[in-house]
């Protein structure tokens, strides 16, 4: 999982878990990954909210039955899904069905068992977001299943997810604090982007949390750090010698980094139209892309080194000029009926992000994000700059490029110029 960690905010309440190191890079036994399930340290409850939706059924239920199915949760785990839609277990787990691969990862299971296992595992609670009764409700269901697998002295996990529009964090992570705290070891609670809508809403958001949590119990999501590809990137540009000296102005044209998806929001309205485009892909995921690619190397692979630098890209970008700014919405998006007849919310958006440092200034960086467009990718296009002195006469080619396509089917490759050699017979 990408996250990220701010240590500016005091901690506002003692959690009931065992003290946790000063360090941030220094994580408790029981977080590493591990198979061992003899170090796993109690009962884990992970609990979803917004379980009816659209993230937690394509994302966050199939993440978590990967990890069931490779062996990494102690067998003494609950999920939970939360949401305000009215459904029964049953109702949830056909929802599910589709999203769950059931795949042999273990030649003496049935992996049809295996699904089976991990949808029993489910319980769904539905119930409001701002009223105190769906999260007694919730927290009684936690510690019936607790106690059903641990005594009363044992310590125990619980993982709050919030799958939910950025808007509805306050109400529930209020919520969480009220009535589900674990009193018998650790509480963490993971927020999804984007953390809120513009600068004043997002400094509320942050110090409404930091005033319910402290750093250590609050987990920051961009799933597209976690992409193999953007993994990739600071090991392709730093340790390969090819990459160090031609990554920079003197060669590089432009950067293109682009997301497109060939599905609309289906059903999603209720968050997305809230956001649009921009706040949906390109301010953090593509931006976090663009951090990657253009920031120079960290002191060291630490958290805090990487953002440092990340930070120092950020504080280089210019004002976006709105003439290289396009936006648009697609043809249909009204139709969806959770999306206001008269929306003018952006599901299309190209713009230019001009980076002005040593190494970047004159190369624009441009983001492109649309919904319901020809081809579902996302890639990093690096175009470079014509050869000087060319005696090809072969700019008709085009030019350079170095393309990492983060999906679907992840691959690096180039474009180069050849020419198709011809045997003259004398
Ligand atoms: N979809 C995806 O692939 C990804 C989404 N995300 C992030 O996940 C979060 C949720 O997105 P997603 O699941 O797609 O969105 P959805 O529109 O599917 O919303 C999730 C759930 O939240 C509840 N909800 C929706 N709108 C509102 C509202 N206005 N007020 C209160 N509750 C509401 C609904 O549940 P109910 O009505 O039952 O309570 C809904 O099922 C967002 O922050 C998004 O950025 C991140 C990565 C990928
Ligand atoms: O964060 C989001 O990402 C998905 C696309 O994720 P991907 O990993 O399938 O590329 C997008 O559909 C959604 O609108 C957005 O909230």
């Amino acid at each position: 999982m990408g996250v990220t960690a701010e240590k500016d905010v005091p901690p506002a309440v003692e959690d009931a878990a065992p003290a946790v190191s000063d360090d941030p890079c220094e994580k408790p036994e029981s977080d590493q990954p591990t198979k061992d399930k003899s170090i796993a340290g109690g009962c884990l409850s992970l609990i979803v909210l917004g379980a009816s939706g659209d993230l937690a059924k394509k994302k966050t239920f199939p993440a978590i039955f990967n990890l069931y199915k490779q062996g990494f949760l102690p067998d003494e785990m609950h999920v939970f899904g939360y949401a305000r839609s009215n459904m029964t277990n049953e109702e949830l787990h056909e929802k599910l069905l589709r999203y769950l691969k059931a795949e042999r990862t273990d030649p003496t299971t049935n992996p049809e068992d295996v699904r089976k296992q991990f949808l029993n595992k489910i319980t769904y609670i539905h119930g409001a977001y701002d009223a105190d009764e769906g999260f007694i409700k919730l927290n009684e269901e936690i510690l019936r299943l607790e106690r059903e697998e641990s005594d009363d002295n044992s310590p125990t996990r619980r993982l709050f997810y919030l799958a939910l529009p950025p808007s509805v964090y306050p109400l529930v992570s209020k919520q969480i604090r009220k009535h589900c705290m674990n009193q018998r070891g650790w509480t963490r609670v993971i927020v999804e982007k984007p953390f809120g809508k513009d600068l004043e809403s997002s400094e509320v958001l942050s110090s409404e949390l930091g005033s319910l949590f402290t750093e250590d119990q609050l987990y920051r999501i961009d799933h597209y750090l976690g992409k193999e590809l953007v993994q990739n990137l600071l090991v392709m540009r730093f340790a390969n010698r090819f990459f160090v000296p031609i990554w920079n102005r003197d060669n590089i044209a432009n950067v293109q980094i682009v997301f497109k998806e060939d599905f609309g929001t289906q059903g999603r309205g209720g968050y997305f139209d809230e956001y649009g485009i921009i706040r949906d892909i390109i301010q953090n995921h593509l931006v976090q892309v663009l951090c990657l690619v253009a920031m120079e190397k960290p002191v060291s692979l630490s958290p805090e080194h990487v953002r440092d630098e990340k930070v120092k890209v950020l504080q280089c970008i210019e004002p976006i000029n709105e003439e290289e700014v396009v936006i648009g919405q697609y043809e249909g998006y009204k139709d969806d009926p959770t999306v206001p007849n008269d929306s003018v919310t952006p599901t299309f958006a190209s713009l230019v992000l001009r980076i002005n440092n040593e190494r970047w200034d004159g190369v624009p960086f441009i983001m492109k994000a649309g919904k319901s467009l020809d081809t579902r990718k996302a890639e990093i296009r690096v175009q470079f700059k014509d050869v000087p002195g060319d005696i090809f006469k072969c700019k008709k080619q085009g030019r350079n490029e170095f393309v990492m396509r983060l999906q679907p089917k992840e691959a690096m490759y180039m474009k180069l110029t050849v020419c198709i050699c011809v045997i003259t017979l004398l």
